[in-house]
């Protein structure tokens, strides 16, 4: 029996759906491991096919190919470190979320994901069966215990493992990132070590899919419930750990990465969602509306941090409204990115469709509809440039006017990736002037200030029409985020909310303006998930909804 043990964690970035790049991917991460003398490497949840793959896994010439990977990789551990993979895993005629233990050439062992998580934004019980409560897995004399993320969010695993002679165990985890996650993991991770006495090893996959985005941040605990080793987050590597068996059991020694500020990690989230989205699905760029007000700016900045400068395309669309101010402050904006900048004034489309519409709308007012009209010419332009040249437009509307339906349909919400989609105004001005004072690691954009001070000091207005300001309409930013994040984040009630000093009238307000913008949200673009409730899968509330009326 050995009493030495190198193990490897790959923190690794899989496509979701193509199974011979992530078997490269997984090739790559073993063969570095390899130099490094690791006996075994452990993998994220789902690695093989990627997470999550959702309705995919319905489709069996798709399982058809994550089984014959799962053999080819298997045969190519005949020499070398064994691998622990995930994939999904037919078990006479049940479809299981599986990682599969891969040494000396065969499958090893399989075991099972017990606990489905069927909340949120997850619904793996809608193609999942779930697994028996597994057993410990026989590794070149060593008894690990693999637990498949939610797995460790729950007691009995890891007690049952523990019961049957576990010594280590191993977690693979596609858990994605929200602000509060790294505590909350961190939280499980020590319980079950301090119910177990048991060191655990936690791996999680780094990148975007659609509106998830994962954060990677994987690390040991040894079974004092100390951290042995911690991968830094946001970025891929192979991490090699040593091992050795002490009375007390096996101790872990490896290296840890030093703290990632809550602001920054929000940042590189918006970042890492972005880059993967418009890398993954192949565009040479993006394009956005860039108006001189802070969404766009921040939306920009994240945008040249994700995918370089010479891919970010903006575009200044004055209006017989626009200030003087906006256009200085845009143009300063793309000069401090080194992004490119057009101008292409929609006066003349105002004036067409005022003269189209004329007849109809003889002896009506102008309203809205005309300040509507000019955010959908901005709309008609971005997306003529996207097709005519390639790269997908960006939406820049945060959570808070999502939430109020502050914003425009086929206007400012065209688009096929909305930046700041899950992101407060308050969180907002907090990035900008963050961002102002530090380039993340990884990030492509230039150092310094990426924006002028007053767009961030400025009050917000969309500029559709002469002296508008956005708290014209709405609440201040700090109060208005205050209200929505209890009613959305914590589902308080109007009593409760009123409770907390806020003006029962604007409670009620906010409350209708939030209900009633549901139909914009559902034809919203995709955006990343930061918050422990972004619209989209997380928060699914009915569009026809009739409680509202009787708030
Ligand atoms: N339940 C429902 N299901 C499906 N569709 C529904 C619907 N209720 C209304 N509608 C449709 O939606 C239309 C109203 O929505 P929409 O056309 O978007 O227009 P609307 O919401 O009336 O106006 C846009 C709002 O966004 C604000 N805003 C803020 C910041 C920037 C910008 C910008 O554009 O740059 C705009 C602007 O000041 C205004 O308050 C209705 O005319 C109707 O066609
Ligand atoms: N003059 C403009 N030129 C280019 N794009 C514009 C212009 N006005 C509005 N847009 C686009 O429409 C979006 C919504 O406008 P809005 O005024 O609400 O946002 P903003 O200017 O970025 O920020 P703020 O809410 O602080 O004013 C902008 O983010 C921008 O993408
Ligand atoms: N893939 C999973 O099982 C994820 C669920 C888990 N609770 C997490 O977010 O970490």
């Amino acid at each position: 029996m050995s009493d030495s043990l190198t193990l490897a964690l790959a923190q690794i970035n899989p496509v979701v759906g193509d199974v011979a790049g992530n078997l490269g991917l997984i090739r790559a991460a073993r063969a570095e491991a390899a130099k490094a003398g690791a006996d075994l490497v452990v993998f994220g949840e789902l690695t093989l096919c990627g997470y999550p793959p959702e309705d995919l896994v319905l489709k069996g010439a798709f399982l058809e190919s994550c089984e014959a990977a799962v053999n080819e990789l298997a045969a190519e551990t005949e020499t070398g470190p064994a691998v622990l993979v995930g994939a999904p895993w037919r078990v006479k005629d049940r479809l299981h979320n599986a990682a599969l233990l891969l040494d000396h050439g065969r499958i090893a062992a399989t075991r099972l994901k017990h606990h489905l998580p069927n909340y949120g934004v997850f619904d793996e019980v809608r193609v999942f069966q779930p697994g028996p409560a597994p057993g410990p897995v026989s590794f070149r004399g060593v008894r690990l215990g693999v637990m498949i993320c939610e797995d460790m969010w729950y007691q009995d695993v890891a007690e049952t493992l523990g019961e049957s002679g576990a010594e280590i165990l191993v977690v693979p985890n596609g858990s994605p990132f929200e602000m509060d996650k790294p505590t909350k993991r961190l939280d499980h991770a020590r319980a079950r070590v301090e119910e177990t006495g048991l060191p655990l090893v936690y791996v999680n996959q780094v990148g975007g899919q659609d509106e998830l985005v994962f954060d990677g941040a994987s690390f040991v605990l040894n079974g004092d419930g100390k951290t042995a080793a911690s991968l830094a987050p946001w970025r891929t590597e192979v991490a090699v750990t040593r091992w050795t068996r002490e009375p007390s059991g096996w101790r872990c020694e490896g290296e840890t990465a030093p703290p990632v500020s809550r602001l920054e990690g929000v940042y590189q989230a918006l970042v890492a969602g972005l880059r993967d989205y418009v890398g993954k699905n192949r565009f040479p760029g993006v394009v956005l509306g860039l108006s001189g007000g802070i969404d766009s700016a921040l939306c920009a900045a994240i945008a040249a941090d994700a995918l370089g400068p010479d891919k970010v395309w903006c575009v200044m669309m004055p209006s017989p409204y626009t200030s003087e101010e906006s256009l200085e402050d845009a143009a300063e904006c793309a000069r401090l990115l080194g992004v490119r900048l057009d101008t292409v004034a929609i006066g003349p489309a105002m004036q067409a469709f005022g003269q189209m519409l004329a007849p109809l709308f003889a002896g009506k007012d102008a309203d809205i509809t005309e300040e509507n009209l000019q955010s959908r010419s901005r709309g008609l332009t971005l997306m003529g440039i996207s097709n005519k040249f390639g790269p997908m437009v960006l939406s820049t509307g945060n959570k808070s006017e999502m939430s109020c339906g502050y914003a425009t349909l086929y206007g400012d919400m065209c688009g096929g990736y909305a930046v700041l989609k899950d992101v407060y105004k308050t969180t907002v001005f907090a990035l900008s002037s963050w961002r102002n004072g530090h380039r993340p690691p990884g990030c492509l954009g230039p150092s310094g200030r990426v924006m002028p001070d007053r767009v961030i000091t400025k009050p917000p207005s969309a500029e559709l029409k002469p002296d508008q300001k956005d708290q014209d309409t709405l609440p201040p930013y700090d109060e208005l985020d205050a209200m929505l994040e209890a009613m959305i984040e914590e589902e308080k009630s109007v009593a409760e909310i009123v409770g907390r000093g806020f003006d029962e009238a604007t409670v009620r307000r906010v409350w209708r303006m939030l209900d009633r913008a549901e139909y914009k949200r559902r034809q919203a673009p995709p955006g990343v998930k930061i918050s422990s409730r972004s619209f989209g899968k997380d928060r699914r509330y009915p569009i026809t909804n009739a409680f509202t009326s009787q708030i």
